[in-house]
């Protein structure tokens, strides 16, 4: 079958001998990566050949063969690089260039995403920019530096920052005669496409597809199921490569004992009435009686509530079971909180070494009920279970980053229900390309309006504001039908959202052998908005339905930093660990970790949440833990305010930073949090202070750890630890009176 014919014309660049780019970037949750694809289609519309990847994947050497890049990057934790540029990053830093001016021919661009609430804004790029001048390259457009915290986010500063790159592109490097860019409006040449299996592609080929009647009734066990048969028997009239089908009847047998037992009695009773068997599977014939074996004895109409439970093919992941999905806060408390357990088969090495500071990956889907929703809308009712051709490792290595899918029976329904993110905020690329896929004028007008230059606050007013889903948008654009080949350009793939352990120590073996017992304390993100839809996030989602008993796919990621806790030397240390809200799960692993060597170092818990009868979580286990204080904060306790707030010793002028963050004397004041208590115990922070402790600081990002640290530098001058608060700073920032650990998201 063909893929619906677009509707606009696409533009190919013309190839120019030696007018290269490389776009390189640096990414945690994909919006740099994003940026850097609409980059490097900016840089196709000016005819350069454009190689485009993470930092990590490019080869530094290769870099110093290149004479033109942009790097985009965001930064993360505290001022630091992302993950998927630390070995570039460690490369480029080696004390071996330094002064080699190995960089002298590349010219580059930098933009960086940070966000101003952060003390470190932007850090990531600008160490990136300070080390590449170092090693002789130079700028040719200046440096950009998008703040997540303005009104109209990253955009403010990147769209103009991306008009200028490009015209110092088309200046700096101008086109031979007769070439002009492509413009704006020309739909780009499609970097994915999906290919249905070939057996596959035309259905006068030959009758294997179930018909589409019964494929819409079909469960999604039923019709991965089906796909496998079906593939089984295309491919038995090919060379199919041994591990494939060894796979293959794995996930058949898998697919059997999870089924409806509808199937397996269809099965089984096929079965019986033949005298053929798996033998016979070369026949000629095979496909065309294949059908009759599976047509179902009866369908189930409705689509099930929940997403799917087939386990995701996920790199290095192990199968997780969720024994426990509890809410922790009141019914009637506005957030719903769960404390989550998963037993984990620990066959994996990774998972034996599970220790605080460790994060769990969960991998959301899609509901069954919103993916038919949009292969309705778009008119894909003929394809969406067809097996797609995303098999081979030559095809694999050019899907999108991310994309993890079971090759043997990836199926576009498949894809939709566990790969894209269909149901995130529409993106101006997407928006963009959407103009191509109407014929509607008022439509197409209505599109360009939305991303026109200029119009950023209507865009942000569309899209982010009331968190408008992408299918809520196609449902306000009917005319936009986007052909099925196009959906791995078009749909962001779904990240696995990773969550800090909350448990540790002994409690990890709570499962038995062979098992890690894991514990994962979640908000939930439930809110409305200004169009009054209840809104949640995919994994909040997706968490809030999984029932006890489910499998599914998860990873373990170790800390980038040192563990904090697993020495009996450590955990003798005092700890002072300040944590709002769910920021207590790392350090209740961290404390369960340090009860491993019998009794620990002192440990005083500053914790900050709204209700002592809401959300003050594992109070009652604090009581268990020899030598712990905890003081908590409850924000929105009234009768829990004091009258008389501790202040710190002198309160000078708010200095440069407070001044940034608008922080000052007067912006806690009359309130109850974290901050105010370390004051108050200032003299026992004081004197752990003094023993070398490890400071912990976990929660919210925002103004809490700025808020904290001030507080804690105040409490080394109260408890005369330090005499001011320039030696205070000097004092904290000197790793050999403390190890300092922040997770702040
Ligand atoms: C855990 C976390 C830590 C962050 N740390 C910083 C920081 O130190 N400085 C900064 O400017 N922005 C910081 N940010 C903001 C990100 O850079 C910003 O959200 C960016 O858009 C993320 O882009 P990405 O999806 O490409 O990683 C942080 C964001 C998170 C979630």
């Amino acid at each position: 079958m063909a893929a619906t014919p677009n509707t606009g014309q696409i533009a190919q660049p013309v190839f120019i001998e030696g007018r290269r780019i490389t776009v390189l970037y640096g990414s945690e949750t994909g919006n740099g990566e994003d940026i850097a694809i609409e980059l490097s289609q900016m840089a196709e519309r000016l005819h350069f050949q454009v190689a485009v990847d993470d930092m990590d994947s490019f080869k530094l050497s290769d870099l110093l063969q290149s004479s033109l890049a942009i790097f985009v990057t965001s930064t993360t934790g505290q001022g630091d690089m992302p993950k998927n540029t630390a070995k570039f990053w460690r490369n480029l830093r080696r004390e071996k260039l330094s002064g080699t001016n190995c960089l002298g021919a590349l010219k580059f661009a930098i933009f960086g995403l940070g966000d101003s609430s952060y003390p470190k804004f932007n850090w990531a790029a600008r160490k990136l920019r300070v080390r590449l001048l170092q090693l002789g390259a130079s700028e040719f457009v200046r440096a950009g530096e998008g703040d997540e915290r303005h009104e109209n986010g990253i955009d403010s500063a990147y769209l103009p920052w991306h008009q200028e790159l490009k015209s110092a592109l088309f200046a700096g490097y101008p086109l031979p005669d007769g070439v002009e860019p492509i413009p704006d409006d020309a739909q780009p040449p499609p970097k994915y496409t999906l290919e249905l299996a070939p057996t596959m592609a035309d259905p006068a080929d030959h009758s294997v597809s179930v018909d589409t009647a019964s494929q819409a009734l079909l469960t999604e066990d039923e019709r991965v199921f089906l796909a496998s048969r079906t593939k089984s028997a295309v491919l038995t009239h090919t060379d199919l490569p041994r591990s494939t089908a060894e796979q293959l009847a794995k996930d058949r047998d898998r697919l059997l004992t999870s089924f409806p037992a509808v199937i397996a009695r269809e099965d089984d009773l096929w079965e019986q009435q033949t005298s053929r068997r798996a033998d016979c599977l070369d026949k000629d014939n095979i496909i065309t009686d294949y059908p009759e074996k599976y047509r179902l004895l009866s369908p189930k109409p409705v689509f099930q509530q929940s997403p799917y439970e087939d386990l995701l093919s996920i790199p290095n992941s192990s199968i997780g079971t969720l024994v426990a999905n509890r809410r922790v806060t009141p019914v009637g408390h506005w957030q719903d909180v769960r404390l989550l357990t998963f037993d984990v088969q620990c066959d994996k090495e990774l998972f034996a070494e599970c220790s605080a500071g460790c994060t769990l990956i969960v991998y959301p889907k899609n509901f069954p009920k919103d993916v038919q929703e949009l292969i309705t809308m778009m008119g894909w009712e003929q394809v969406a279970d067809h097996i797609i051709d995303l098999n081979t490792n030559q095809r694999k290595s050019s899907y999108p980053k991310h994309l993890y899918f079971d090759g043997a029976c990836a199926t576009l329904r498949k894809l939709l229900l566990n790969n894209l993110d269909i149901t995130s905020i529409p993106k101006r690329a997407f928006i963009k390309y959407l103009v191509h896929l109407t014929r509607e004028p008022n439509e197409i007008e209505r599109l360009k309006e939305l991303t026109a230059l200029g119009n950023e606050q209507e865009f942000y007013d569309y899209t982010s504001r009331p968190r408008r889903t992408i299918i809520e948008l196609l449902c306000d654009f009917p005319g936009v039908k986007i052909p099925y080949d196009r959906v791995l350009d078009l749909f962001p793939v779904i990240r696995g959202r990773e969550f800090s352990i909350c448990n540790g120590g002994k409690s990890l073996y709570d499962a038995g052998d062979y098992q890690t017992r894991i514990q994962l304390l979640v908000a939930l993100v439930e809110y409305k908005t200004i169009i009054r839809k209840p809104r949640q996030g995919l994994c909040s989602r997706y968490i809030k339905h999984l029932a006890t008993g489910s499998h599914l796919s998860l990873s373990l990621k170790q800390p980038s930093g040192n563990l904090l806790g697993t020495d009996q030397q450590r955990c003798k240390r005092p700890l002072i660990a300040i944590a709002t809200g769910t920021g207590i799960a790392p350090i209740r692993a961290l404390v369960h970790d340090r009860m491993l060597y019998g009794n620990p170092g002192p440990t005083v818990l500053f914790f900050g949440c709204r209700n002592e009868a809401a959300d003050y979580y594992f109070w009652q286990e604090w009581k268990q833990i020899p030598n712990m204080e905890v003081y908590p904060a409850f924000s929105r306790d009234k009768n829990m305010i004091f009258e008389k707030e501790v202040g710190p010793p002198v309160w000078p002028v708010p200095d440069a930073m407070d001044a940034v963050l608008g922080l000052g004397p007067d912006l806690d004041a009359g309130k109850n949090y974290v901050q105010h208590h370390i004051r108050r115990n200032a003299k026992r922070v004081g004197e752990l202070m003094r023993q070398k402790p490890i400071v912990c600081i976990c929660g919210n990002s925002g103004r809490m750890p700025a808020s904290v640290r001030k507080a804690l530098l105040d409490a080394l001058v109260i408890s005369g630890v330090v005499r001011d608060e320039a030696e205070a700073n000097k004092w904290f920032d000197d790793r050999e009176n403390l190890t300092f650990w922040q997770e702040t998201w």
